[in-house]
């Protein structure tokens, strides 16, 4: 975290008193008490006076992790100014490591394109569901996710390079032929908490756009962040950025896949919504009534991520074995979690797996190299 309050003073051009005051952030890390929240016109900050009522003066180490790391990156917006009328206000301060995590991805991105569309040709061709084309999006899809800017900048490697099928070792719960079965009728809602743009977000594009050409979708709503958090969380904004930069590639299997992102946009059939829930710290069970109600109306809510993955779980350190269903059952429609093990917290794993992967790789609850897709319908 220090390191990337360092990283937004060296990829923006903000006044020097802002620059201050991100160091100062940085060295309050992590034994000084959490810095209070300036009231600086955002719609969420009652909601904050609130959330950090119970740990006003702890140190930064001492209150629950989940809710430091979301305070962090609100904070952050605060000292940028984020909110406040002015000359800085909507500044997103990771728009740099935003745009280069598109632009070091070109190569996958295009790849993932030609394959995409002659999927979708195929699909026109056969009246039933590509099972095969589906299950290599969904595995698009969760493996984009390893694509995190808060852990690797964009500007260091390009995480966009991996072949699905080589990774299939590195998925620890694959319930995708479940999916398949869930998806092969038509005509579905399908919902998606969002998670990182860049590489990822096309990823996602790609599995929606496929949802939508093949009709198992008649609407896509996709629910994203509606401020800048996590680095690379992704708002409606970075949604319209991403379409915009493939529409201007010179590649047609990408303008014709940016082509169609539009035309399902303004027909209504891809739907770009935010809520201020999705950067609260709160556990998912602590959902709003009128957004626990919106999703109910959905056939599916594809999760993707290791920050969605641990507000379903309330970031608790439940026993890795406890059925993933049974914690998880309070959510208004079924779900399928698309996560990459980037952090401590994980249910349903069976304990040969835990045994196999703890004695293969020591790292494996935090680096990003294994992932789970868990469905609960
Ligand atoms: O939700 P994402 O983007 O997959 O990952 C976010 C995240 O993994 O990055 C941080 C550093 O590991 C974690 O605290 C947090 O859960």
């Amino acid at each position: 975290m220090p390191a990337i309050a360092c990283r937004v003073i060296a990829e923006n051009n903000f006044p020097e008193n802002t620059n201050a005051c991100l160091k100062q952030l940085a060295s309050e890390l992590p034994s000084e008490p959490l810095t209070p929240l300036l009231h600086d016109t955002g719609a969420d900050f009652s909601a904050w006076v609130k959330y950090l009522e119970p740990f006003k003066g702890q140190p930064w180490i001492d209150v629950p992790w989940f809710l430091a790391e979301t305070y962090f990156y609100r904070l952050i917006l605060e000292i940028t100014n984020y909110f406040r009328p002015g000359e800085l206000q909507g500044i997103d301060p990771f728009q740099l490591q935003k745009n280069k995590g598109l632009e070091t991805s070109i190569d996958s991105i295009n790849s993932l394109c030609i394959q995409l569309n002659q999927w979708l040709v195929d699909a026109q061709k056969e009246e039933k569901l590509n099972q095969t084309a589906l299950i290599a999006l969904l595995y698009f899809a969760l493996w984009g996710n390893r694509v995190d800017l808060s852990l690797w900048s964009a500007l260091e490697n390009d995480r966009s390079r991996f072949d699905i099928q080589s990774q299939q070792g590195q998925i620890l719960v694959d319930d995708t032929a479940k999916v398949t079965e869930l998806l092969l009728s038509k005509g579905k809602r399908i919902d998606f908490v969002i998670d990182n743009a860049g590489f990822e977000l096309v990823c996602d594009l790609c599995l929606v756009d496929f949802l939508l050409g093949s009709d198992v979708a008649n609407q896509v709503k996709l629910h994203l962040k509606p401020h800048p958090t996590f680095v690379s969380d992704a708002m409606i904004k970075d949604v319209l950025h991403t379409i915009e930069f493939l529409a201007a590639s010179n590649h047609e299997d990408v303008t014709l896949f940016a082509k169609r992102l539009q035309e399902n946009i303004a027909s209504e059939r891809l739907i770009l919504c935010e809520d201020y829930f999705w950067t609260s710290p709160l556990a998912f069970w602590e959902m709003p009534d009128l957004l626990k109600s919106d999703l109910s109306a959905a056939n599916l809510i594809v999760i993707k991520g290791d920050a969605n993955y641990r507000r379903l779980l309330g970031d608790r350190h439940w026993d890795f074995t406890t059925n993933f269903a049974d914690i998880v059952s309070y959510f208004p429609a079924p779900i399928v979690a698309l996560r990459t093990l980037k952090s401590e917290v994980v249910a349903g794993l069976k304990p040969e797996v835990i045994e196999q992967v703890a004695k293969s790789d020591s790292d494996w609850l935090t680096n990003g190299q294994w992932g789970v897709i868990q469905l609960v319908d």
